[in-house]
């Protein structure tokens, strides 16, 4: 099995402290959401952990040197420990009264909307440059190899909404942070 991905924000962030003083309105639930991340802070706890971590693909110097790339798409060829990985999600967040299930483009594209419709809460995609039809709001932020901007829908989360975000995995901590801040704008 591979050595788990260290995402140290999801403990702190997503697990034990909402960051909700910080963000209001929205309410946001601060949520990361790193599979890995998940791995990292609960162990073998759960049976399901093993059959995931050893689904996910690890390739070194992609998509440059130095980075161990995380490659989900090996779990997505599994149909077991990508059902496991939903569930797992959905056990978790399911009576947490969360309204909003926030999607990072693209890995969260491919685990939001399955926890989203599990959780009877509604999905929004947090998106690169200029997808979105809609009016915007935009945050820059650092990635473990460059740079980028993510946007979101004006209007897409209302005062009072409880958001998680979703994604594959945290690295630097840079796009969930953006996310964040999108979200509590
Ligand atoms: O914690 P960070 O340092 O911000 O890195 C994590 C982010 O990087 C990856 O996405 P990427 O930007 O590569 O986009 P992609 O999903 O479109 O490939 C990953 O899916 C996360 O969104
Ligand atoms: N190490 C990593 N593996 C997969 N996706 C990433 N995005 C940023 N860092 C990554």
């Amino acid at each position: 099995m591979q050595a788990p991905f260290i995402s140290p924000l999801h403990t702190t962030v997503a697990a034990t402290t909402p960051p909700t003083a910080l963000l209001p309105l929205p309410r946001v639930l601060a949520a990361a959401v790193a599979l890995v991340g998940m791995m990292a802070s609960e162990g073998g706890e759960d049976h399901r952990l093993t059959r995931i971590a050893s689904a996910i693909r690890v390739i070194p110097d992609f998509p440059k040197p130095g980075i161990m790339f995380q490659d989900i798409t090996t779990l997505l060829l599994d149909p077991k420990a990508f059902r496991d990985t939903i569930d797992m999600f959905v056990e978790r967040y399911r009576d947490q009264e969360i309204t909003i299930i926030a999607g990072v483009e693209a890995r969260g594209f491919i685990f939001g909307p399955p926890i989203a419709l599990a959780i009877g809460a509604k999905f929004v995609p947090m998106r690169k440059p200029k997808k979105l039809p809609g009016e915007v709001i935009s945050e820059e932020y650092s990635l473990e190899y460059g740079t980028d901007r993510m946007e979101m829908h004006v209007g897409a989360v209302q005062p009072g909404d409880r958001a998680l975000v979703i994604d594959d995995l945290i690295a630097t901590g840079g796009t969930l942070s953006a996310a964040i801040r999108l979200l509590g704008t």
